[in-house]
């Protein structure tokens, strides 16, 4: 899918990629061409192990890995009656901070009559290993008391209305759960329900649940985020900008990658609830060229979110980001130092949010030029926005679908070979501010 400047989408053939750089060297396929509904296919399924950002400035990375094995092994024997409890984690063989945890899935679940409906939100996080918490969920049978095993399912067009006994739209099923609160408790009684709704027993993706897991040594994130934090590379004692940070995982890892010397000042149009220590008394306007280093991890239209099992958005809505990107990219280059680097990200996959912001960023600044990037595990940019071959080999782009295999036989490939190219669809570029 090519989303173009000229505020039109054109469904085609996935861009041709510039080879990696510097990957793994596990014979990750690139330049490959995908139709759309592979495309699509590949995001609408999670990937196939989880991310979890290790905190190494505070225990080194086997201690976490060893902890973390421990804590999971527990929940599980809680979970389960095997008597053979066994955790696969793995370290990331080129991210110093990055442990891998290999997801089991799809796997057969039988559907059951009793069902319940979530939002596609709380559906995509089910997928992804997480319980239903209880204001996600939209429909519940009339009579659900807590200890009712029902099925799970998601609603893929936010058509279900609140409060509803059963749905026909379209919906997927995601798992089987067991109600952990009766009907009236979700619905009926004025305030806004809280807490887990469905523990998921069945999920039909089975990896591990993070509530409360070593919360300060061990973080969910996607690979290509963890990524973005190492490419920005803040050093200790620096001051660094975050201009989009809510809800706050790459202002923790650059907090973690400066080990807690210096500033980080991170804004959002909402409220940035999960870091409030980093709250700073230094409001904008701040003058000009006052930071070291900027991250801009744009609002942008999201469509590399995996799993995503179709966007209800609109064409108009797809186009907005491109010009409120771009006055970002206004105030990031005016607030950065002369010498300083500034990082743009995007969890999206179209054109005209990525390769064409770059393309348009060295038109309108001349000041800037692009930079090459360590780690650099995805491939290059995509051709179409004018950008030469060597600039594109210059940026980072996360693209899951040209390595998706239908098959599933990939996903019995080592885990440390396919982790880098089974991400979600992500872009990153860095620049230089001279
Ligand atoms: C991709 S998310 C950021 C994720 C975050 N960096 C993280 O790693 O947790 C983009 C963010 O941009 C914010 N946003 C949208 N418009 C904005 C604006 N005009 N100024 C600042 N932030 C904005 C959104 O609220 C959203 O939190």
């Amino acid at each position: 899918m090519n989303v173009g400047g000229k505020g039109h989408i054109m469904i085609k053939e996935a861009g041709e990629c510039v080879p990696e750089q510097g990957g793994v060297g596990c014979g990750r396929s690139s330049g490959g061409r995908v139709s759309f509904p592979e495309a699509a296919q590949c995001l609408s399924h999670p990937p196939s192990y989880t991310c979890v950002r290790a905190s190494t400035h505070l225990a080194p990375l086997e201690e976490i890995q060893h902890k973390l094995e421990e804590e999971l092994k527990k929940q599980q024997m809680c979970n389960s009656s095997a008597e053979e409890i066994s955790v696969q984690i793995l370290p990331h063989p080129r991210i110093p901070d990055v442990l891998l945890l290999p997801v089991d899935g799809p796997r057969p679940v039988k559907q059951l009559s009793s069902e319940v409906v979530v939002g596609a939100q709380c559906g995509s996080a089910v997928l992804r290993g997480a319980h239903v918490f209880a204001p996600g969920i939209v429909a519940s049978p009339k009579y659900m008391k807590a200890g009712d095993v029902v099925s799970v399912f998601s609603d893929l067009e936010g058509r279900c209305t609140r409060g509803a006994t059963s749905f026909e739209g379209k919906r997927v099923f995601v798992g089987n759960g067991v109600a952990q609160m009766d009907r009236s408790r979700i619905f009926c009684t004025g305030e806004p329900p809280k807490g887990i709704g469905v523990q998921m027993v069945e999920p039909l993706y089975q990896s591990p649940s993070f509530d409360g897991v070593l919360p300060s040594l061990a973080f969910l994130q996607n690979l290509p985020s963890v990524v973005v934090g190492h490419v920005l590379g803040p050093r200790p004692g620096e001051r660094i900008l975050d201009m989009c940070a809510a809800p706050g995982g790459k202002t923790c890892h650059i907090a973690a990658l400066m080990e807690d010397q210096g500033e980080v000042v991170a804004l959002d149009r909402i409220e940035i609830r999960s870091i409030g220590f980093f709250k700073t008394p230094k409001r904008p306007p701040f003058p000009p060229e006052s930071f070291d280093r900027v991250l801009l991890d744009a609002p942008c239209s999201g469509l590399g979110q995996r799993p995503n099992m179709g966007s209800t958005w609109s064409l108009k809505e797809i186009c907005s980001y491109q010009p409120l990107q771009r006055k970002l990219f206004h105030a990031a280059v005016r607030l950065l130092k002369k010498g300083g680097v500034l990082v743009y990200s995007t969890c999206t996959v179209t054109l005209a949010e990525n390769e064409e912001q770059v393309a348009w960023t060295l038109d309108t600044f001349p000041c800037l030029t692009l930079q090459p990037q360590e780690p650099h595990i995805g491939a290059g940019g995509m051709l179409g926005a004018g950008l030469s071959p060597e600039q594109l080999r210059l940026l980072q782009r996360f693209s899951p679908e040209l390595s998706w295999d239908q098959t599933g036989t990939d996903r019995a490939a080592p885990l440390p070979c396919r982790a880098d190219r089974d991400t979600i669809g992500f872009f990153i570029a860095k620049f230089l501010k001279n």
